[in-house]
């Protein structure tokens, strides 16, 4: 717990090292003040005024001091958890940046929102409010030991067998909802991903159910979350139950062997020293068992803040994509895949199984193939999104994974189907692809992309601002926008998964006149969904069950007969195909460009 929480600290360990020692000092001033009262209270109870005022000063001296110092420490407790705050969300935020694409599932993502709001709040507030009181609470009854030894070897015996027993008592009972606390934490998480998921999905959910009736699966969530919060009572009571009823079973203990000493001492005929050491021993007894009780009423909030730990340590523990010792440079811009295999999970079967393709330098490549038969997985592959479990990926005849992520950042720009554009204008969008482009080449790009025509008719052009998400633009145009946000990164390598939501003819020919007009400039390998992108494509990939199962130019395999052909048969009849642009990419397909 302490190792993780010191993991997230970064360089401010310091701090909560220098703050762990002033508790210590703290929990040590305490219990010398405590222990300052068996001299008070022995002068005191045999009459003896002087000695009693002098010990007196002494214990309101320290008092004083263990106030003043309890100040420091909260002070010093306070600086940790701001630094816990922003030393761990940076800790958090370059790990999580280094982290192979792949990681970030919806799962992943709704830990990581819910570890960064709500769990480093949790755990910032561990040193001031949690650490004092528990910390100081273990010192403190340590110093009684040895006053209480002092008075009695017995009840010091006593007092000093206790603290391992409560140690491992409460660490026990930290332990006892543990499994309900985690699956609690773990429904919070997935309600805060319903709640997003909820609201970015209110068109969809009314569509189909209705306006309100869409809050099933979130009211779904909110009830587990609220069943798994009811489960979390039964431990949580038993735990400080338990708690509090070892400490009281040590204190019984104490008066006991209290009770056995004044019987010695009164047949020993020692009556009124004895009962004034006795008194002052119960009196330490139950000085002794206060921070204890403190500490084990505690139990709870570390039990919480150690879940919130694990979370942290859990997202912590994720590898990042391994960087070479010495990197290489791709000697070209081609894609080459050899014999590669892929599965998910260890668990999980093979979605691509032995695929092998060449892609050269400046041609474009479109794969086609059945729902769910790998091409997206191919593409992340390219883009080390993960690591191939077998086979090699290579960019310019290097092993992806023999360079360094900027150095394959630098080769490759995507285009996703799900394309998200930023809050502002369409300039600022497409600038992101690369900062530093010149007006000029922003020209370009925006002719290259298509997006000419569509800020042609925009009062405001470039400077149009798109809405959250893009959402004042249509599906087509947001993709132009996204094309020419990757082309101004100006990457060699060009992936493209084609948007398939039906795109207005004339979105779909800007879009495969694009991608023809790139052609010779850039690598393509585009995931295609319309006939004009497919057919201007210089070699077509029919990918199926995770196997290349054919590939030529569009002539080739339609003659063939093969999957090709029976596609184009079923879309024919299903009248998909949306040929843009009238015949010219069909004819246009009939010379084969092989490459
Ligand atoms: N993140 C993931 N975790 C586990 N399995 C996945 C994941 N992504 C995809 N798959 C599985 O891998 C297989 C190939 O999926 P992939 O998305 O590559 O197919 P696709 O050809 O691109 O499909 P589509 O055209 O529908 O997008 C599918 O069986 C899919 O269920």
């Amino acid at each position: 717990m302490l190792n993780t929480l010191m993991s997230l600290l970064g360089r401010d360990v310091a701090i909560f090292r220098r703050y762990l020692i002033m508790v210590v000092l703290y929990g040590l001033l305490n219990g010398i003040t405590v222990v300052l009262l068996v001299p008070l209270l022995s002068h005191l109870l045999a009459g003896e005024v002087s000695p009693a005022t002098f010990w007196l000063a002494g214990f309101l001296g320290c008092a004083a001091l263990a106030w003043w110092w309890r100040v420091q420490v909260d002070k010093a407790g306070v600086r940790v958890g701001v630094s816990v705050l922003r030393s761990g969300r940076l800790r958090l935020g370059d790990h999580v940046a280094g982290l192979p694409v792949g990681w970030f599932t919806p799962a992943n993502t709704a830990r990581l929102s819910h570890v960064v709001s709500h769990g480093l709040m949790e755990v910032a507030q561990l040193p001031a409010h949690v650490f004092t009181p528990v910390f100081g609470g273990l010192v403190t009854p340590l110093v009684m030991v040895l006053a209480l030894f002092a008075l009695n070897g017995q009840m010091g015996l006593i007092a000093l067998l206790a603290l391992p027993l409560l140690a491992v008592v409460f660490w026990l009972a930290t332990r006892l909802g543990r499994q309900v606390d985690r699956r609690f934490h773990d429904h919070a998480a997935d309600t805060s991903q319903r709640l997003v998921e909820f609201a970015q999905a209110q068109s969809v959910l009314r569509a189909f159910n209705g306006e309100g009736a869409g809050a099933r699966f979130l009211a779904e969530a909110i009830d587990r979350q609220h069943r798994s919060a009811r489960q979390l009572i039964y431990p949580s009571i038993l735990a400080v139950t338990l708690n509090a009823w070892v400490v009281q079973a040590v204190f019984a203990a104490l008066l006991l062997a209290a009770v056995f000493w004044l019987n010695q001492a009164l047949m020993a005929g020692q009556s009124s020293q004895s009962l004034i050491a006795v008194t002052v021993a119960l009196l330490l007894s139950y000085r002794f068992v206060e921070p204890l009780l403190e500490v084990a009423g505690y139990g709870e909030a570390l039990r919480g803040a150690r879940n919130q730990l694990d979370g942290v340590r859990e997202i912590l523990a994720a590898q990042p994509l391994p960087q070479p010792p010495q990197p290489q440079s791709p000697a070209d811009h081609s894609v080459t895949l050899r014999d590669v295999r892929f599965r998910y999970g260890a668990s999980e079967t093979e979605v691509l199984r032995g695929v092998s393709l060449e892609v050269a330098p400046g041609s474009m490549v479109a794969l086609v193939g059945a729902s769910g038969s790998g091409k997206t997985t191919l593409m992340r592959l390219v883009a080390r999104f993960f690591d191939v479990t077998g086979g090699q990926v290579l960019v310019g005849g290097v092993d992806v994974r023999q360079m360094t992520s900027d150095q394959l950042a630098a080769q490759i720009s995507q285009v996703f189907q799900d394309t998200y554009l930023f809050q502002g204008c369409i300039a600022d969008n497409i600038r992101l692809g690369r900062p530093g482009a010149s007006d000029d080449e922003l020209a370009e790009v925006v002719r290259l992309a298509g997006v000419e025509t569509l800020v042609e008719r925009l009062p405001e052009g470039l400077e149009t601002l798109v809405g959250e998400g893009g959402a004042r633009l249509s599906g087509g145009e947001r993709q132009r926008i996204a094309i020419a946000r990757a082309l101004i990164k100006d990457a060699p390598i060009l992936l493209v998964d084609e948007a398939t939501a039906a795109l207005d003819t004339g979105n779909q020919a800007i879009i495969a006149e694009t991608l023809a007009r790139l052609r010779g400039k850039r690598t393509l390998i585009v995931i295609a969904h319309q006939l004009s992108t497919i057919t201007s494509a210089d070699r077509i990939v029919v990918l199926e069950d995770g196997a290349v199962c054919e590939q030529g130019c569009h002539r080739e395999l339609a003659a063939a007969g093969g999957r090709y052909a029976r596609f184009l048969a079923q879309r024919e009849s299903a009248k998909g195909w949306q040929v843009a642009g009238g015949q010219s990419h069909l004819r246009q397909a009939e010379h084969c460009v092989d490459t």
